[in-house]
């Protein structure tokens, strides 16, 4: 018999219902062992145990229900040691709502020349201390195990887009795809045994591959379709190919997608990338982009792009954004962000993260409201509108 037929599947720490169609997106509700989560959502990204420069109270006062943490950079800092007695990232980290964690091989393989990939995992010498590591599907089990996040992702191979440096680069063959996507199959299979072996409450996500050859993202989704996951991601995307590639390959695989399982788009994207994600069927989203580019001054709002470094903001007593209710902009002008900004204050970026996330979560409740209202597709058209009015 296929080894689908003889497993006997735990019951997973998740419950995703649809609430509401309209075309190919989705309102949904997530139901994880720390709590429930409506989508479609954005999860701020919390690479190190912390979302950089922001507490958990004021994630939590801007709406936050779900948030990221890296499985790579904690394996090395602080290390399961320190993590094992808090029971997990929860308590240690101060947040009690669900957290999703990737599983260490996408931030692996950017180490670039600095790691060794073969079938078993990844060799490579620790960033941090040179130590020699050895990342493979299961260790990274072990990790999210201790981690205890309610989405614990399979430990994969993102395909690059462009094989080599990005100067004299050239794109990944259709074989290298093919062998890459094959490669994360075999893990997805390794790291459900793992899983499974570890009896882990949680829900564990597998992640399709196929590079930008939609015939291997069918196969790769069939593959993942005969393991059974609780839900499935979209990897290998937002990897540096052009805008058109990546809406080529979510066009086509989002809406393939098994609509009863919630759907994960890995590293995106802009405030336009998460509508379009929305409309091919995508539930949820992540990206360091709020808060990374909140630290370089660039703020996202409903009118526009915002760069706060520019001298026109010198004197300019408006919030950032007149049509936003968060911290920032209910307390404080662009003239002192700006101030923040060129004295190089610590209170800068923490400003300016919160206005960031609070935009991309005010945008998915947004997101969630039209589709409850069953008006979505005229929502979509006001958004890009109002963006390209400019601030
Ligand atoms: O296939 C993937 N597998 C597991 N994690 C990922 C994370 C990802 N994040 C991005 N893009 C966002 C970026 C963040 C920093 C550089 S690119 N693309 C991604 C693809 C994958
Ligand atoms: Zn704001």
């Amino acid at each position: 018999p296929s080894s689908a037929s003889a497993r006997i599947p735990l019951p997973s720490g998740l419950q995703f219902e649809v609430l509401k169609t309209e075309g190919h997106a989705r309102r949904g509700r997530l139901t994880l062992n720390h709590g429930v989560v409506e989508t479609p959502i954005f999860m701020p990204v919390g690479t190190y145990g912390t979302v950089k420069g922001v507490m958990p109270r004021s994630l939590e006062e801007m709406g936050a229900q779900i948030i990221l943490g890296n499985t790579f950079h904690l394996w090395l800092r602080p290390g399961m040691d320190v993590l094992r007695p808090f029971g997990g990232l929860h308590r240690f980290e101060g947040w009690h709502k669900p957290i999703l964690t990737d599983s260490g091989g996408f931030q692996v393989w950017s180490l670039g020349d600095m790691r060794k990939i073969s079938e078993e995992g990844v060799k490579f010498a620790s960033p941090v201390n040179g130590d020699k590591l050895f990342l493979t599907p299961e260790v990274s089990m072990q990790i999210q195990h201790v981690l205890n996040s309610d989405v614990v992702m399979q430990f994969d191979e993102c395909t690059p887009y462009i094989m080599g440096d990005k100067a004299s680069g050239r794109l990944t063959t259709e074989k290298e795809a093919r062998y890459s996507m094959e490669l994360s199959l075999r893990w997805a299979k390794r790291c459900q045994l793992e899983f499974e072996r570890l009896q882990n409450p949680n829900a564990l996500f597998g992640i399709v591959q196929g590079g930008m050859f939609t015939h291997l993202r069918d196969e790769s989704l069939a593959g993942l379709e005969l393991l059974d996951f609780p839900g499935l991601a979209v990897g290998g995307l937002s990897v540096g190919e052009p805008k058109a590639e990546m809406l080529r390959v979510l066009e086509h695989i989002g809406p393939r997608l098994p609509a009863h399982k919630p759907h994960y788009l890995m590293g995106v994207g802009t405030p336009e990338d998460l509508v379009d994600g929305v409309a091919n069927g995508i539930d949820m989203f992540d990206c360091v982009m709020p808060t990374r580019n909140a630290r370089n001054g660039h703020l996202f709002t409903r009118y526009g792009d915002l760069r706060l470094r520019n001298t026109r903001y010198k004197t300019d007593e408006r919030p950032l954004d007149e049509s936003c209710s968060c911290y920032t902009c209910t307390n404080f002008s662009r003239a002192y962000l700006h101030h923040l900004d060129r004295c190089g204050e610590m209170l800068g970026p923490m400003l300016t993260s919160v206005h960031n996330l609070h935009y991309y979560l005010d945008l998915m409740r947004e997101v969630r409201e039209s589709l409850d209202a069953g008006g979505f597709e005229a929502f979509r058209r006001q958004f890009a509108t109002d963006r390209a009015r400019g601030v």
